[in-house]
């Protein structure tokens, strides 16, 4: 397993550009197996669960064509089903979360789709069943185990359009559901969809292949189902989260960052809560220029009691930002609770930054309170682990801002979804090695 060895404690500065989104990216992947056409994505990140993903779609016999690390031409019109019965299938589907959705366009387009218990973070429970309980409305039958960890849906015939109301917002579910109904026979409503820049992305790059998505951006999504859909050209977003672990790492270290390309009109709440803690934006048409701060100050609402930030379905707050707010704020002023409403274990890691010296009450298993140090005392550099990619990338900026040498293990987490991220912080003048 590698390492980071981090020199704490310096200034940095520069420009940095967010990669392609890895989320949008899992889901836009997926998506080629609905056509036997050739699909060309740009603005892929180069990060590893990326990279798995197009690695299991070349096993099931996408053919794929790698431009440069970040633009590749798919196409699906041999795809070997058989694959999904395999052992090699069952450790390559299991060894991501974005697997999953080869579900929905495998059903719609061959009649069946399996996948083993998808990987991930283990941030707490990942249950699958708005996935699920969508393919079954529209007319599948569930196929395997569950107990094996190994879950499949069949159908005998197209799938049907139907009316559904989703028992939560899933972001990958709801993916899932819209890639199976788009080739489905008569129209489908979804209720209570995920409406993330993902899954709109997702809807226009469905759109321009043929496919007839309404309400693109809302939570009440009407597909009109079609026969066939053709080949066409996708560009991902910038990643929101990268843009947000910028704004916090620039904020905490003191340092003038500009994140250049961070497309800003689709970053919904993020300046707004960064903002929040006291952060400083200028945001100058597609760059946003975080200045040098020498303190900054948690507001509080305006009855004056404590700030509370949440993370909530689109268009609320990301949870994947929850840790890298929370870290952000252990060097301000003032106090803010952190509720992480929807994971049940993504907020442990503050144990480490407890340990470098950050005041963090953990009230349960979704609230910790920070009592901002306002620079009065650096963080203390530590060994530490990472557990989550977010939770890395916290702990990552946490030893940046730290007087000394802190090692992170367990980086491979962080690699999931950060492209080279130790050359591209090495450019603002960070001093990290990768060790192993
Ligand atoms: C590959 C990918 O795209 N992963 C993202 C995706 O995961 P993923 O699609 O797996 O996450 P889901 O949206 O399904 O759910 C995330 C968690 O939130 C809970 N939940 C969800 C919706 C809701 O209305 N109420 C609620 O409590 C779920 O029970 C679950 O515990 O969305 C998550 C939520 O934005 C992000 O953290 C992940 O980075
Ligand atoms: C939780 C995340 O990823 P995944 O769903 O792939 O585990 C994330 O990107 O923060």
């Amino acid at each position: 397993m590698s390492q980071f060895k981090i020199y704490g404690g310096k200034k940095l500065q520069g420009t940095i550009e967010p990669q392609g989104a890895k989320n949008e990216a899992l889901q836009v992947l997926c998506a080629v197996l609905l056509t036997s056409e050739p699909v060309t994505i740009h603005n892929l990140p180069d990060i590893v669960d990326v990279n798995r993903l197009i690695d299991l779609l070349a096993s099931l016999g996408v053919k794929v064509t790698r431009h440069s690390p970040h633009s590749y031409t798919f196409q699906a019109d041999a795809v070997d089903i058989d694959y999904l019965y395999s052992d090699d299938f069952r450790r390559k589907g299991a060894a991501l979360r974005g697997s999953v959705m080869i579900v929905g366009p495998l059903l719609t387009r061959f009649g069946k789709g399996y996948i083993p218990k998808p990987g991930g973070d283990k941030i707490g429970r990942r249950r699958l069943d708005t996935h699920f309980d969508g393919f079954l409305k529209l007319g599948a039958t569930l196929r395997g185990n569950p107990g094996e960890n190994f879950y499949g849906v069949e159908s005998n015939g197209r799938l049907r359009g139907t009316y559904m109301l989703l028992d939560e917002a899933s972001v990958t579910g709801t993916a899932n559901i819209i890639m199976a109904a788009v080739l489905a026979e008569g129209t489908t409503t979804i209720y209570h969809a995920a409406c993330e820049p993902y899954i709109q992305q997702l809807c226009r790059m469905l759109n321009s292949m043929g496919a007839r998505i309404e309400g693109i951006g809302s939570n009440l999504l009407t597909i009109h189902g079609v026969e066939a859909l053709q080949g066409t050209t996708h560009t991902c977003l910038p990643d929101m989260i990268e843009v947000g672990s910028f704004i916090g790492l620039a904020a905490i270290t003191g340092s003038e960052i500009t994140i250049a390309n961070a497309g800003v009109e689709h970053l919904g709440q993020i300046p707004t809560v960064f903002r929040r803690l006291g952060i400083q934006l200028q945001i100058n048409g597609d760059d946003i220029h975080v200045p040098a701060h020498e303190q900054y100050e948690i507001d509080t609402f305006m009855d004056g009691s404590i700030m509370t930030i949440s993370d909530a379905p689109w268009p609320g707050f990301t949870p994947d930002l929850l840790s890298i707010v929370l870290v952000t704020a252990t060097q301000a002023r003032g106090s803010v609770l952190i509720h992480q409403k929807m994971f049940e274990s993504r907020l442990f890691f503050v144990d480490k930054l407890i340990d470098m010296g950050a005041q963090i009450i953990l009230c349960d298993p979704h609230r910790a309170t920070v009592i901002g140090l306002d620079r009065r005392q650096p963080l203390r550099p530590a060994t530490m682990s990472s557990p989550d990619i977010r939770a890395g990338v916290s702990l990552l900026i946490a030893a940046l801002s730290a007087d000394g040498v802190s090692t992170i293990h367990n980086i491979e987490q962080i690699d999931r979804g950060y492209q080279n991220i130790e050359h591209r912080l090495r450019q603002l003048g960070a001093e990290i090695e990768r060790i192993g």
